[in-house]
């Protein structure tokens, strides 16, 4: 499967995410700098964790109107596969290629730990090897990760089972709506999520849950 990490000034889960990846699937993701203006031919394109531009004016607003957003923007919408994780999720809400938007903490607190999730739909390319309603353990870092979408949406979002992973019960960090953690478009085909699934790839950080995503994209990219 090719891949690439799109970077920004202030990414910082890249790194993490290029390690995992080549662990997972064999083959380093090419890293693309946010001022390029097209994508190279992929599989799957990541938008990774951070602070991109400081989040400044709103977690992932100005990365949302970088450059090569656009040529993303154009992938996503002919049916490449987009991973968006927690500052990546922010800035794929805020590009317009997912329902929603993240607002501050209900805590209004950084919220840095370890927390349980469910798989609520396991019939999607980025989860393919979960079964519906397997609870696993994933890593949260953010501020801004409170789920937020009007009635009209949220009910969509819901109708259409577009909801992936939801915080396990007792394990919503954020106050997210319906403790949604991770949320695709119609088509299926652009994922984000706040929880680091690339922070818990193998033992030596505590554990493995986090490669069933990855490898679930293998299945269907391979
Ligand atoms: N780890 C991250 O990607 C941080 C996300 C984001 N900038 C926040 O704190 O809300």
């Amino acid at each position: 499967m090719k891949s690439a990490v799109i970077v920004f000034p202030g990414s910082n889960r890249d790194r993490d995410m290029f390690h995992a990846m080549e662990l997972i699937t064999g083959k380093r993701p090419e890293a693309v700098w946010h001022t390029e203006t097209s994508l190279p031919d992929v599989d799957l394109v990541i938008v990774p964790g951070g602070f991109s531009y400081g989040d400044y004016l709103r977690s992932g607003a100005i990365a949302a109107r970088s450059p090569i957003l656009k040529d993303l923007v154009k992938k996503a919408e002919a049916g490449i596969n987009v991973l968006g994780v927690c500052n990546g999720f922010q800035i794929l809400t805020e590009a317009g290629l997912l329902p929603g938007a993240l607002m501050r903490n209900a805590g209004l607190k950084f919220v840095c730990k370890e927390i349980m999730l469910e798989t609520a739909n396991d019939a999607t390319r980025f989860s393919t090897a979960f079964k519906k309603g397997q609870i696993w353990r994933c890593p949260v870092a953010h501020h801004d990760g409170n789920y937020f979408a009007d009635d009209d949406t949220l009910k969509a979002v819901e109708d259409n089972a577009q909801v992936v992973f939801r915080y396990a019960q007792g394990s919503n960090p954020n106050g997210s709506l319906n403790d949604i953690a991770g949320v695709m478009n119609t088509k299926g085909n652009v994922l984000g999520m706040m929880p680091h699934p690339e922070n818990l790839v193998e033992d030596l950080n505590g554990g493995t849950d986090g490669r069933l995503l990855f490898e679930s994209l293998l299945n269907k990219a391979a």
